[in-house]
């Protein structure tokens, strides 16, 4: 497993070995002895996966406050997105700030999103599919959304098209009107 750094303190991206032989590959996804060797020690406690039929489909940016918070393991099992993390931790010196990557069933890349971030994804491929863990339990009376398309974070969405959004995420509030749930250093 490659583990490496991104542009925001705890956001990583892991690149899990691929065995390939004649019948195709095999590949850890997810090895809890392994990620402690390189420092991260997470209890996911729930996979979830969803199919999204078109490309340019968005989903987020979502979080769960505390103390529903939810680091997320992220991997693409069909097709290519574009998967995103934002820093909404009150007083970080990168609150507001993101990184993107494109991850697919090819490149097998997977983004650690921990807590305190925020979370969103756009597919690029029709009949994409993301398969994710999570540290915490499904909260709904603790979900949170934050507009894709906030001026003020600016992601720069790889699609130009017309995005596809749930009734909640088109309705989402902008991260300055969102309530500050998590602080930087002090934990979830
Ligand atoms: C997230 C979630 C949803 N649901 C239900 C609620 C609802 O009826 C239906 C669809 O929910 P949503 O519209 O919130 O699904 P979706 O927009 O795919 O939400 C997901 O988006 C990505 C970006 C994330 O980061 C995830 O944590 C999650 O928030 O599924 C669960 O039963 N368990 C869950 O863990």
């Amino acid at each position: 497993m490659r583990v490496e750094k991104t542009a925001l303190e705890g956001v990583l991206l892991l690149e899990p070995r691929r065995f390939g032989d004649v019948r195709g590959f095999f590949s850890e996804s997810w090895n809890a002895r392994v990620m402690a060797e390189n420092g991260i020690e997470i209890a996911f406690v729930q996979d979830n996966h969803s199919l999204s039929a078109k490309a340019g489909t968005v989903r987020g940016l979502h979080y769960q406050a505390p103390p529903h918070a939810q680091a997320k393991l992220v991997r693409c099992g069909r097709g290519r997105l574009y998967d995103v993390a934002v820093d909404i931790r009150d007083g970080s010196p990168t609150f507001g700030h993101w990184v993107g990557y494109e991850l697919s069933f090819e490149n097998g890349l997977q983004l650690l999103v921990p807590e305190g971030f925020a979370h969103g994804f756009v597919t690029l491929e029709e009949d994409t599919e993301i398969v994710y863990k999570c540290s915490d339990f499904y909260a709904p009376e603790s979900d949170r959304g934050i507009r894709w398309d906030d001026p003020e974070i600016g992601i720069d969405w790889p699609w130009t098209g017309e995005a596809l959004l749930s009734d909640k995420d088109a309705a989402a509030p902008a991260l300055g009107e969102v309530e500050r749930v998590f602080s930087y250093g002090g934990g979830a």
